[in-house]
Parts: C-alpha cells; structure tokens; sequence
C-alpha cells in the first residue's frame, strides 16, 4: 500500500494548479493537501478549500486573507488562512509537507520555489522562470538542501523519461530536441504579426494553459524560457539543444543518443501526464489522460524554427550565453511586455523589441543571492514600462 504524502500546491487556482488537483482527487490513498495558493481568484481558492480541506490556504494580502476566511467560515472551517509572500515560503517548507508543486507564473514564484528547495521537499517545478531569473541559486538550494527536483514543464519532463536515470550515465547523450509546436502564429507573414490581438496570441492550438504561457508560446518566448530551463535542468549549453517546430504537440521532446538512436515521449497534450509522472515518480499513475490512439493519429511534422520572425527564441540564448543576470533581465521585460500586450496597451510584434531594448539598456551582474537578483528584476521591469509608456 503506498504511504500518504502531503502536498503543497503553489499557484493552486492556475490552470497547472487545477490540473494538479485533479490528479490528487483521483489516488486520494496517496495524496493529502496540505497548503493551496491563490492571488486574484479568491473564489475558486475557496471552492478548491471546501472541496481539499486544506491545513492552510495563502492569499497575497490581509483585505484578501479577511474574504477568504468569511467564505470559508461554512465550506472549510478548519482552514488557516495565511496572508503575503512569506506565507507562500513558510507553507512550502512546512515540516509535515512532503511534496511542494510550484505553480505560481512568472519571477514571484521563484522565493517560494526556493524555500522549498532549501527545505529539501520533493519540488515539481512547472514554474519555469524560477530557473530562468534565479537558475544558479535553485540548482545550488537543491543540491544543499537534498531536494528532489522534477521536471512539469511537458518537454523537460518528456526529456527526463528519455534521459539515462544516472546523472554520471549522460555520456552516450549527444543532443537534446526541444519540440515546440510554433503556436498559434506560426504560419502568420511579418506583416500579419504586427496585428495579433491578444485573443489570437492566446489561443494555443493544442494545450490550455494560463494566458501569460500561451502568449509567449505565441512568440516563441515560451522556447527560449524552457532552452534555458532545460539548461539548468540537464547541465547542458544551448548548442546541445537542438529546438524542432512539431505542430500537433504529440512528441513532447527528445534525446539523440551516440548509437543514432533517438528516444522520445509521446502523449496527448494533457498536463495532468507530467504532473502524474512528478507526483508518483518513480511509480506511475493513472492521470485521468485518454491513450494516444494511433488508429486516429494524424501526421507527425517537423520544422526548423523561424528566428527572424520570432526573435525572442534567439534573444533567450543569447541571455544564457552572456550569463550572470542577463536571463533575469531578459525575463522581467518580458513579463511587463506581456502584460501590457494582454492589456492591449502595445502591439504583439512591440514583446521582442522591448525585450531586446531592456537587455540592451540594464547592464547584467554576477548573481549573489536573493535580494540582488529582486532588485535586478525591479530595474528591468521600470526599463521595459518606460518603453511600454513610450508606446501608448
Ligand atoms: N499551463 C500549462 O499548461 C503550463 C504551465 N507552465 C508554467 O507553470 C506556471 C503556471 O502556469 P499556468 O498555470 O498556465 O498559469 P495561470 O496564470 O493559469 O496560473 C498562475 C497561478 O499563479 C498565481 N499567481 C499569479 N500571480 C501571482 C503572484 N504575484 N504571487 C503569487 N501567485 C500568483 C495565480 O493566482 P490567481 O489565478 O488566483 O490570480 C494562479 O494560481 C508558469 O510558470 C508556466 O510557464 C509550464 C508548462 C505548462
Ligand atoms: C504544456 C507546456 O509544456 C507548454 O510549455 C507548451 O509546451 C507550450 O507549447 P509551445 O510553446 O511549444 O507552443
Ligand atoms: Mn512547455
């Protein structure tokens, strides 16, 4: 019979989170949750505590914390209500929590990702900018604080079930191949580009997933986001990753090996795989996920990636490439630039020129810890407004 692990859901009312919690709801022998986050949606945060039971629940702020609790007054009473960032620290490294998903989009994930990591918790990391803006100091709270780190993210845990299990077993490994499907955009000319609305970046062709994730899919950011993930994650340089346009995101990554054999991982594009694979690793579950029907497969296509059109793929390596904060400031710029595109405040083609203005104005630094690399994002995120203002 396996053992009851308790779990901390990060960014619980996402659309990673409900994925999450979806699978917890279908081995409820295995999982417990102990902790849930939410930021605006305070609504579903209730409902997912009236229907989970948590010890703990964390909202962004007192006025927050006060609604939360009169909602859960009738529907989870037993509920703890925690307000603010530190909450979010503290419910990831509780000593009772075995299990920490980090869920949270964007930079404000990467303090809590870190904690839990420190803590030594079983960390599933769908959070990819937490490596993109801090990959030196998480690779490094890893390895002192004995954390398990799974990948979420489809294709790093596509390339984790391809991967040699011995991390000192990588020598027949010669190259990585990060599937991206192109997007909702991909076949749209330079022209067309310059007038995507918010509604077509959004709508991804294959996966359902948070609107911040499915605009950089749109411009190729998400790519360059996860080459730099898949760097930290598997020690490699973006020469070793070769990045392959697969439009029906059924292989979701590969590994070349020396013997010219190429090991991939196929599924439907359902989230709750790699989340099942993170939760029960090294076991399996059942994910709730359809088979793959091979009698109704339509053709598998490959591509090679269009740069010039999407340029935020190559600006991400060459963030990696220059190295110290470089990756931080690339990803600040474009997390303000995305928002004010959502905001239909600047056009969709003004992400990648904002991104590559801020990285050319804020000069990178060597990464020392925490509160320097915060003060970095800070820095890069009032260069990117001023350009968006410059926009308007
Ligand atoms: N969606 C997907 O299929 C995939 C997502 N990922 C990655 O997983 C992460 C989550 O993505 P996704 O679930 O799509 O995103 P969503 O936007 O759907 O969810 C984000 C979660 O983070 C919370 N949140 C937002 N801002 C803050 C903040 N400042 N402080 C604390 N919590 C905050 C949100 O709360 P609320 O909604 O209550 O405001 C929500 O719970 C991202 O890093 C993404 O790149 C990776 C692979 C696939
Ligand atoms: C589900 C997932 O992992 C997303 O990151 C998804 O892969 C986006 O796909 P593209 O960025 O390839 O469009
Ligand atoms: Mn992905």
């Amino acid at each position: 019979m396996a053992t009851l692990r308790r779990v901390t859901v990060l960014g619980a009312t996402g659309s990673v989170g409900c994925s999450t919690l979806d699978v917890i709801s279908r081995h409820p022998e295995r999982y417990q949750v102990l902790a849930l986050s939410g930021h605006s949606n305070l609504t579903r945060l209730a409902q997912q505590c009236a229907t989970h039971r948590p010890v703990y629940a964390v909202v962004p702020d007192q006025q927050a914390a006060i609604q939360l609790t009169a909602a859960l007054s009738l529907l989870s009473p037993h509920t703890e209500v925690l307000a603010g960032p530190e909450a979010l620290q503290r419910v990831a490294a509780l000593p009772e929590c075995d299990i920490v998903m980090a869920a949270i989009v964007g930079a404000a994930g990467l303090a809590p990702t870190l904690a839990a990591a420190q803590a030594g918790k079983t960390l599933l990391l769908a959070n990819k900018e937490s490596l993109v803006v801090g990959g030196a100091l998480l690779m490094q709270a890893v390895r002192a604080g004995g954390a398990t780190l799974l990948p979420i993210d489809s294709e790093h845990n596509a390339i984790f079930q391809c991967l040699p299990a011995a991390t000192d077993d990588r020598a027949g490994v010669t190259s990585v191949l990060l599937t991206a499907s192109g997007g909702p955009c991909r076949t749209l000319s330079a022209a067309e580009l310059q007038a995507v609305t918010p509604e077509q970046a959004c709508a991804h062709p294959n996966w359902s997933m948070g609107r911040k994730i499915s605009v950089d899919s749109a411009t190729l950011m998400n790519k360059g986001l996860e080459l730099i993930e898949a760097c930290w994650l598997f020690d490699l340089r973006p020469s070793d990753i070769e990045v392959v346009v697969h439009p029906q995101s059924v292989i979701h990554s590969m590994v070349r090996y020396a013997d010219g054999s190429v090991l991939a991982q196929l599924g439907e594009p359902d989230m709750r795989t790699p989340i099942a694979y993170g939760l029960a690793w090294p076991e399996r579950i059942d994910a709730g996920v359809q088979p793959l029907d091979f009698s109704t497969l339509q053709a598998l296509t490959f591509e090679a990636p269009d740069m010039d059109r999407f340029p935020c793929l190559r600006l991400a390596a060459e963030a990696f490439e220059a190295g110290e904060t470089a990756p931080a400031i690339l990803n600040a710029a474009n997390e303000e630039a995305v928002a004010a595109f959502l905001e239909h405040r600047i056009g969709f083609m003004d992400i990648p020129r904002i991104n590559a203005a801020v990285l050319d104005q804020v000069a990178a630094v060597a990464v020392r810890d925490l509160p320097s690399l915060l003060a970095m994002d800070e820095q890069a995120r009032q260069s990117a407004r001023t350009l968006i203002n410059a926009v308007e």
